[in-house]
């Protein structure tokens, strides 16, 4: 009778500025679980020449992802794959952590490959739109497409601060209890704590709708106003996040705004992400945002204006506008249909001062 092999061997679908901070972690982590996982694992890279060289080359001969997360080494068991299917094929547990917009191809391209039942978790921040089908959380798509279990991770967790060991907490959500130590032995470090707990979709929504928010935070802050009013913004950003996640998900639970993926990643976003910076970007220059995008970031992605994009869509299809004014100028901010100055006017106006 064949053998089976009992260690779970783990691949990291994505490589980017996140991808390539957690797949630093995860590395370390199964060399710590050395009866649980496999010494090595594998890391999908989305292959490009960087400095006249492949980059999954530099990565595996430098352990340096050095487009994506300069001067951070990488353990030398993680192996940069080009090839998603070679990458995943034989992964027990699939970490996804791709911009959303890739989600859909990668996982077809992945479907006919897997291994019966892996364990999937996003630490994606975003929403599927589908042309006539409306707006998925990721980790249902991922699920659908895949037919595999998925929970998610997500937390206050800007990845440069991470990949250099700042404290920092993140929260994950599975529905299978069964999967809690396995999910705390692959992510929980001495600065990387973790809470486990059961409501996947509502961690999920915070993650996703707190980068509208960040680009908000980032538009007062190019404006030239201060911390009382982008804290306005936290707060009205946090009511809508609230609001929004009970209409889309029938989710009424307001305990998972407290964790690290609710009000702390809020936060931190206003603060430190890319988000702010993009809204910050969209006030002192009349330039497209994906031209700020290539200027700003050169590679990495500003994933707000897209979920922006996929919010208006729901609301627009149910009648919500009105009730989503934050939201709903990010948006038209971002699309340049509404001059940036007229932000400060939905703050005042909005509904939650009636
Ligand atoms: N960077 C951060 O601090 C954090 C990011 N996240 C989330 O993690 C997810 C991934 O973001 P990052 O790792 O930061 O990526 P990134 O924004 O740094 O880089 C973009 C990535 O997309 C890849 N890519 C480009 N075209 C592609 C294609 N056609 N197919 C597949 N991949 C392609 C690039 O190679 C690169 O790895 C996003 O949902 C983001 O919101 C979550 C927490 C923290
Ligand atoms: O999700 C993040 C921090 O938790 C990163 O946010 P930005 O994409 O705005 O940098």
């Amino acid at each position: 009778m064949a053998e089976t092999n009992p260690l779970k061997r783990v691949c990291v679908v994505g490589s980017g500025n996140w991808g390539s901070a957690i797949a630093k972690i995860v590395g370390q982590n199964v060399l710590a679980h050395e009866d649980v996982f496999e010494p090595e694992i594998f890391m999908y890279v989305y292959e490009e020449i960087v400095n006249g060289q492949k980059l999954t080359e530099i990565i595996n001969s430098e352990h340096e992802n050095v487009k994506y997360l300069p001067d951070i080494k990488l353990p030398p068991n993680v192996i940069a794959v080009p090839d998603v299917v070679k990458a995943c094929m034989n992964a027990d547990v699939l970490i996804f952590v791709l911009p959303h917009q890739f989600v859909k191809d990668t996982c077809l391209k992945m479907k006919s490959f897997i291994k019966p039942n892996p364990l999937g978790i996003s630490l994606i921040k975003g929403f599927i739109l589908t042309e006539g089908e409306g707006i998925q959380l990721v980790s249902k798509v991922i699920s659908e497409i895949l037919g595999i279990e998925t929970a998610v991770l997500m937390g206050a967790n800007l990845a440069t601060e991470v990949a250099s060991e700042m404290f920092c907490e993140t929260t994950i959500a599975c529905e299978n209890d069964s999967y809690k130590g396995l999910l705390n032995a692959l992510f929980e470090t001495s600065y990387f704590r973790c809470k486990v707990i059961r409501n996947v979709s509502g961690v999920e929504a915070c993650g996703a709708l707190k980068n509208v928010v960040g680009i908000g935070a980032g538009i007062v802050d190019g404006l030239g106003y201060g911390d009382n009013t982008k804290a306005a913004v936290i707060r009205l950003g946090l009511m809508e996040m609230m609001k929004f996640t009970k209409v889309f998900l029938g989710n009424e639970d307001r305990s998972v705004f407290f964790e690290s993926c609710g009000i702390a990643d809020l936060v931190a976003t206003c603060h430190g992400g890319r988000n702010r910076l993009l809204g910050e970007a969209v006030v002192k220059s009349m330039k497209d945002i994906r031209l700020l995008e290539k200027e700003i970031l050169r590679g990495q992605s500003f994933q707000g204006p897209l979920i922006a994009k996929e919010i208006y869509a729901y609301l627009k299809e149910n009648n919500m506008l009105d009730q989503f004014p934050l939201l709903v100028a990010v948006h038209r901010i971002c699309t340049r249909e509404v001059d940036p100055r007229n932000f400060i006017d939905c703050l005042r106006d909005h509904p939650e001062h009636m």
